[in-house]
């Protein structure tokens, strides 16, 4: 009987996975090797090393031998560590070692050529590939077209192969579960396997299954501004992660983890996503919010939290405030502000000694305004830095003289008198020289503190700058544009001034309030950031992302957003966009829509996408399960029996279930009454936490970006949910459920649901 295309397959795998074996047996022998060598180069060094320190020759002989031995050492780890790296790749290999083959055939070559697509890349040979990296240009066909001419984008520009074949295979622990031949680009059945899987704490790769749309994201590297708006569970995070892990591949040896960062919504999903690098072999990059990124630069201010943020209630003229200090409009009002500190209104601060001024304000002012007109702010400053330096040490002589230095000298001990001759040893020609030679140490000492202030710009003061910008806005933006009175405008000043006084700032305010800083101070950034990604973008305000542009001046931006999330900047949000399309070069931007959404069941998706009014596209994905349950009970209390009761089927049926409450004082309240009732509950109070297995209680602003088998909307009613405002809210927490999805009220259910079509959830 004729072999079957799996067993064939099968052969062709085991005789991969010997290969991966004796490879990583050569790995093994290089990891001993390395070792050995270590301990032996400790050894011999233990021997031959006498500490030589009577002369300068013996000294400097063993400084050198102590070098050679350091970096005899550097090599053997570097080498260590490289064997190490590999043979781990090896042996996550050696259980799967690719998923896909593709065959094609190139213009004006002989034969058909044959690749396997795996996590790696594996030659027996060089230059002999039995397995291809996802991430190789050639790669790029399997995920981007289906049989015949297939274009991909090499090193030296584009070529076309004919593709005769694609093949997916689902292996295990070396064994071929499955192999399907496929005209798509990545076969439905292998990602309706991936996409039935349960829900997790932690995210995974999608390697296997990227869709088409999804690898023109990974792969771009043209675009300054890569903007990707796509639907809630559209795997946009999914593929900005396997972005990340291409462009350290494609850059390898230019580009390391530490130049990219990636600012997400919250700490709990950072948590969430940070096994997907490491999973595809790579560092993660750095991971920040941007709460922590203005908060690492002003520890001694304490910054508005996102859950203060987001409970605060603002009356309408605050609101048009908010939006006013969020927008671009904004952003250059304060640039021109800080220009205009070239020419005037700069504010000084005295540098004190021993209680008095000893640069007083007006003189800093004088310095600081002498030099020419063309001077920047940051020429100014270090002008102003180098002058004050120079009068201080002028000071040094005429302070010697002064009372308190002589009675200092006076009382020195023997001891302390040791001391500074230890630092500077020498002998005196007479009492009068001695003298001079104390007291100017002491002197030296005493204005340190001076020096450092002066070198730390203590003479500015950040603090009435900032009180002196906003006072100065009125004369710099036409606040009735804006619908905001000067009155109105006159009580925010006040509220800021107060926060300031007491150590507090406002998430309104940050933002400027650092640019405001850096242009006073002449920062230019963060050069070596190369590659910047915000996820969640409809968070951040046109200014926030200005001032990341102007934060990291030679990187390259990735957005991710979705317009229908907007959780804070609410209707907002579509400005966001035009705002955006002012500050990139329009032929270096590029808009990616992902419409697909791939978390949720069809039913899910269809019931979520309506609680949107003029949403951006949603497509479900073909998976079938049950329509969304509303239960809408006649009391609290039986509103959390029909919790209890629910809580039992999903676990039943091993859907693990997140409760999501608006607040997080909602939240705490039903954790407090699902302990009395005897239900075993996490509650995430804080983005601090980890997501843990089992049922967990979630306030929706936490919720951003996670997934789970089964959510629980807790109090979808008329009283939680009832301005329009709150749509896209509702929409964010229902599309975080994957297979299961269950709203309940009390009372009354919001209206908020009533342009969802009746036949798309079950009314109990
Ligand atoms: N090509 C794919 N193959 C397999 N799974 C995928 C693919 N794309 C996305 N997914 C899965 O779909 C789910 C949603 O993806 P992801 O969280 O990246 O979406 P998102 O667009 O960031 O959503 P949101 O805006 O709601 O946070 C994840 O479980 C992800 O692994």
């Amino acid at each position: 009987m004729a072999e079957t295309i799996k067993q064939q397959e099968q052969k062709h795998l085991d005789a991969v996975i010997d290969k991966i074996k004796v490879a990583e047996q050569k790995s093994q022998e290089r990891i001993d090797q390395a070792t050995s060598d270590e301990s032996g180069i400790r050894k011999n060094f233990e021997n031959d090393l006498r500490l030589k320190t009577d002369s300068y020759e013996g000294m400097m002989e063993t400084a050198l031998s102590v070098r050679q031995q350091q970096q005899l050492l550097g090599e053997r780890q570097n080498s260590w560590q490289h064997a190490t790296d590999e043979l781990q790749t090896l042996k996550k290999m050696e259980q799967t070692p690719y998923f896909a083959r593709i065959d094609f055939h190139e213009q004006g070559e002989p034969k058909t050529e044959k690749i396997y697509i795996g996590l790696a890349s594996f030659s027996d040979e060089p230059d002999r590939f039995l397995v291809y990296d996802w991430r190789a240009p050639i790669s790029s066909v399997y995920y981007d077209g289906k049989l015949g001419d297939v274009s991909y984008q090499t090193p030296d520009g584009e070529q076309t192969v004919n593709v005769k074949l694609k093949r997916q295979f689902q292996i295990e622990n070396g064994v071929i579960k499955t192999v399907f031949d496929t005209e798509e680009a990545v076969g439905d059945q292998m990602l309706l396997d991936a996409l039935s899987e349960q829900s997790d704490t932690k995210m995974k790769s999608i390697v296997t299954t990227i869709q088409k749309e999804q690898n023109q994201i990974i792969r771009d590297t043209k675009s300054d501004l890569l903007f990707v708006q796509g639907a809630a569970g559209s795997g946009k995070t999914a593929a900005v992660l396997q972005r990340v892990a291409y462009l350290l591949y494609r850059y390898r040896g230019k580009l390391t983890s530490g130049q990219v960062i990636l600012f997400s919504p919250n700490q709990l999903f950072n948590d969430y996503i940070d096994q997907v690098l490491p999973e595809l072999g790579e560092q993660n990059m750095i991971q920040m919010t941007y709460y922590q990124y203005a908060g690492r630069r002003l520890p001694k201010l304490k910054i508005e939290t996102l859950a203060q943020r987001f409970s605060e209630q603002y009356t309408p003229a605050e609101q048009r405030i908010d939006t006013l200090k969020g927008s671009l409009a904004f952003y250059d009002a304060v640039t021109a502000y800080a220009n205009h500190l070239e020419k005037e209104d700069m504010i000084f601060r005295n540098i004190n000694f021993r209680g008095k001024p000893f640069f007083t304000k007006e003189k800093i002012h004088d310095i600081y305004y002498s030099f020419n007109e063309n001077y920047r702010l940051f020429n100014r400053l270090d002008g102003t830095r180098e002058q004050l330096i120079k009068m201080l040490n002028r000071r040094i002589s005429s302070e010697m003289r002064t009372k308190w230095v002589e009675e200092a000298v006076q009382d020195l001990s023997r001891e302390e008198m040791n001391q500074m001759k230890g630092e500077d040893p020498q002998e005196f020609e007479d009492g009068d020289k001695e003298f001079q030679f104390y007291a100017r140490k002491i002197v030296m000492k005493a204005f340190t503190p001076i020096r450092q202030a002066v070198v730390r710009n203590r003479f500015l003061s950040i603090n009435s700058q900032m009180v002196h910008m906003l006072r100065s806005i009125p004369a710099i933006i036409d606040l009735s544009d804006y619908g905001i009175s000067k009155e109105d405008w006159k009580s925010s000043v006040e509220r800021a001034i107060s926060d300031i006084k007491h150590g507090r700032m406002t998430l309104s305010n940050v933002s400027a309030y650092l640019y405001l800083y850096d242009k006073m101070t002449g920062k230019k950034g963060e050069r070596d950031i190369r590659y910047v990604f915000i996820d969640e973008i409809q968070d951040y305000t046109p200014f926030q992302l200005a001032y990341l542009k102007f934060s990291f001046p030679r990187a390259r931006f990735t957005l991710l957003g979705d317009l229908n999330q907007a959780i804070f900047t609410k209707e907002n949000s579509k400005t966001l966009l035009d705002e955006l399309s002012t500050m990139f070069d329009p032929d270096k931007t590029r808009v990616v829509q992902l419409t697909q959404s791939y978390r949720s069941t069809e039913q899910i998706t269809d019931f979520t996408r309506h609680i949107l009014v003029n949403g951006e596209a949603v497509m479900a994905f073909d998976r079938d399960g049950d329509l969304p349950n509303i239960s809408v009970g006649r009391s609290r209390e039986a509103t959390l029996q029909r919790l209890v009761k629910q809580i039992n089927t999903n676990e039943a049926d091993k859907e693990t279930t997140a409760i999501i409450g608006k607040s997080l004082a909602d939240c705490r309240k039903l954790a407090g009454k699902l302990k009395q009732a005897g239900v075993k509950a996490t509650l995430i109070q804080s983005e601090n936490q980890r997501l843990a297995p089992g049922v967990i209680i979630v306030p929706s602003f936490l919720a951003k970006g996670l997934e789970f088998d089964a959510v629980v909307v807790w109090e979808a009613s008329d009283a939680e949910y009832h301005d329009d405002d709150e749509r896209q809210l509702l929409y964010t927490i229902c599309s975080r459920a994957m297979h299961r999805l269950t709203i309940l009220a009390t009372d009354k259910l919001s209206p908020l649901f009533g342009t969802v079509p009746t036949d798309e959830y079950v009314m109990e």
